[in-house]
């Protein structure tokens, strides 16, 4: 059986005073579509720094497949591909271009990145685009460049951090659906970080993280079952992604009354 993707294992991180992430462990299995729900501030960004090492693991752990990040980082960041939330594309490259130099930073060049390059951004809908500079795209069009260039060194595990944001609601789906479908059909694995319900679907496993700790986990169907035993009738939700949204609200809504 292959280990799992990614393993966060009581992981623990402070900024000075303020502790960002308390006692977090979560688990990536290969191939799965995992969903990390938690509102701004959760501590989903510290979570994706610590995991692509941007920021020393000091409590706890992690595994990319079975590499020990602190331990065997080179082994680790070979399996791993990164979006992160603020775009970090150079606007005045080509899609292609961009792809290139990134292939380059992998040892990837010549032919082999020329062809990869070309199956990736065909992966992603934007074959046509490829000579375009990255300025004239849409936001979900550079999204999706930006998913195309995590993929370039063959990645295992995908993370995505809030990819979404700031996009309208079909350029949303659009990229939802081809990351589902790399899951689908490339078994890669995805730890997808969101605070947007619609996103998730109720057979999705899905963490929840509040400020700084996982207060539930499970398909997004029981946590939701779990967390609306008792809704009031003018608060019984409409459809899946509702009721999601009110099962999360509850949580929280809970959390803050232990904490008063
Ligand atoms: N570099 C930093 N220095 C100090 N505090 C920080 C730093 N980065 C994050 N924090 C704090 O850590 C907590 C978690 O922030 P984080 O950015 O990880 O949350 P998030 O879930 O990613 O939220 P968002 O979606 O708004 O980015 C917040 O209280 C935040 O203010």
């Amino acid at each position: 059986m292959d280990a799992p993707a990614l393993e966060i294992d009581r992981v623990s991180h402070a900024f000075g005073k303020r502790r960002a992430l308390d006692d977090v462990s979560l688990t990536v299995p290969a191939g799965r579509f995992v969903a990390l729900l938690g509102p701004n501030g959760a501590g989903k960004t510290t979570l994706f720094s610590l995991a692509t090492r941007l920021y020393t693991t000091r409590e706890g752990r992690v595994r990319i497949f079975g590499h020990d990040l602190a331990r065997e980082p080179s082994a680790a960041l070979a399996e791993l591909g990164v979006v992160f939330q603020s775009r970090t594309l150079d606007l005045d490259l080509s899609v292609r271009q961009n792809l290139a130099y990134h292939a380059a930073l992998h040892g990837l060049a010549g032919r082999p990145a020329r062809a990869r390059i070309v199956h990736l951004l065909a992966l992603v809908g934007l074959g046509e685009r490829a000579d375009e500079k990255v300025r004239t795209l849409s936001g979900g069009q550079a999204r999706r460049v930006e998913i195309a260039r995590a993929l370039i060194h063959r990645p295992r595990l995908l993370l995505l951090d809030e990819a979404t944001v700031g996009l309208d609601l079909e350029s949303r789906s659009a990229i939802v659906a081809i990351v589902r479908r790399l899951v689908e059909e490339e078994r890669l694995a995805v730890l997808w970080a969101t605070h947007i319900f619609d996103e998730v679907r109720a057979d999705d496993e899905i963490y929840v993280l509040d400020k700084g700790r996982i207060i539930a986990h499970g398909t997004a169907g029981e946590v939701t079952g779990a967390h609306l035993a008792r809704p009031k009738p003018e608060d019984m939700p409409s459809g899946a992604t509702a009721a999601l949204e009110a099962a999360f609200r509850a949580m929280i809504a809970a959390r803050a009354e232990d904490a008063a």
